[in-house]
């Protein structure tokens, strides 16, 4: 499979070092065209992979073309590949926000699948979620369907509107995680462990506890229920986040990051 970057920043290198790591394609199969040398030269030296500053080369010959440059860049990109794509090919965006419509218009090309991907794919835990136009025949959301599941759970939609859904959720979710434990380290260090220790603590606390609730299946609040002794210390903490209003907070959170995905669209 010939698969072309359009754009090599740090989603294009997750997706590349999950395809190699998976075999689904062979490093000198994949060419990433990026607009920044020291971009294209880190690619070629870490990953193997052939880089372009050209996008119409990069695409001359793909299966597979992945858009991952960012929102405001799409346009530029759109100039480029307008008109030049041949109808076998499959055009994969990551792009935040922008819809299947925009890219079928701006590239004049039907079959397109929009992705939202997450960072962890860089270790193979993302969390991807798509939908594809119609033209996307069988064959092609199978190939789809591999590329995602190289990088983590993948995650097909009808509707297209999960898409901001999901981008607010589990594409800016990372985030949330690692400013939450980015707190927690830093309150860790407040109480006089050192910071290696904090983030020890923090981050296998974490992990464990993203674990047991995968593998156990149980209610994330009976989940809680089950650490919360009454009268105990985890109550006192919970006491505190209750009343400082963390789910609304979250939730605002959310809203916000919705609304901006759906802007970005716009
Ligand atoms: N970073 C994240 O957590 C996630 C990002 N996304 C989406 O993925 C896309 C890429 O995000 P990142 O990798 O974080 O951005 P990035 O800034 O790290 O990478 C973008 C790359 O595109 C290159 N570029 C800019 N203009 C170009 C052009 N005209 N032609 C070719 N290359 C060009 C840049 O030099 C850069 O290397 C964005 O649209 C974002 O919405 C989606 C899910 C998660
Ligand atoms: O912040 C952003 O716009 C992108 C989309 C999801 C994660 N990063």
């Amino acid at each position: 499979m010939k698969i072309a970057f359009i754009g090599g920043g740090n989603m294009g290198r997750a997706m590349i070092s999950a395809i190699i790591g998976k075999e689904l394609a062979l490093p000198d199969e994949m060419i990433v065209a990026d607009v920044r040398e020291e971009s294209r030269r880190a690619l070629i030296l870490e990953l193997g992979v052939r880089a372009t500053a050209s996008n119409v080369e990069a695409v001359r010959n793909a299966d597979v073309i992945i858009l991952a440059v960012k929102p405001q860049n799409l346009a530029e990109v759109a100039a480029d590949l307008s008109g030049r794509l041949e109808p076998r090919q499959l055009v994969v965006s990551i792009i935040a926000g922008k819809t299947a419509k925009t890219l079928v218009e701006g590239l004049k090309h039907q079959s397109v699948v929009r992705v939202m991907p997450n960072t962890p794919a860089m270790v193979n835990k993302g969390m991807s979620v798509w939908t594809a136009t119609d033209a996307v025949n069988d064959n092609q959301k199978e190939t789809a369907r591999r590329i995602l599941s190289a990088m983590g759970e993948e995650l097909f939609t009808f509707d297209e509107g999960d898409l901001d859904k999901a981008t607010a959720l589990s594409g800016s979710g990372p985030a949330y995680f690692f400013l939450f434990m980015e707190a927690l380290i830093e309150a860790g260090v407040r109480m006089g462990f050192t910071p290696e220790t904090a983030r020890q603590l923090t981050l296998q606390t974490a992990v464990g506890s993203a674990e047991f609730a995968r593998q156990s299946g149980k209610d994330l609040a009976e989940l809680r229920k089950m650490v919360t002794s009454p009268g105990g210390t985890t109550a006192e903490a919970l006491k505190v986040f209750e009343t400082g209003g963390f789910k609304e907070l979250v939730n605002n959170s959310i809203e916000a990051a919705l609304r901006r995905a759906r802007e970005l669209g716009s």
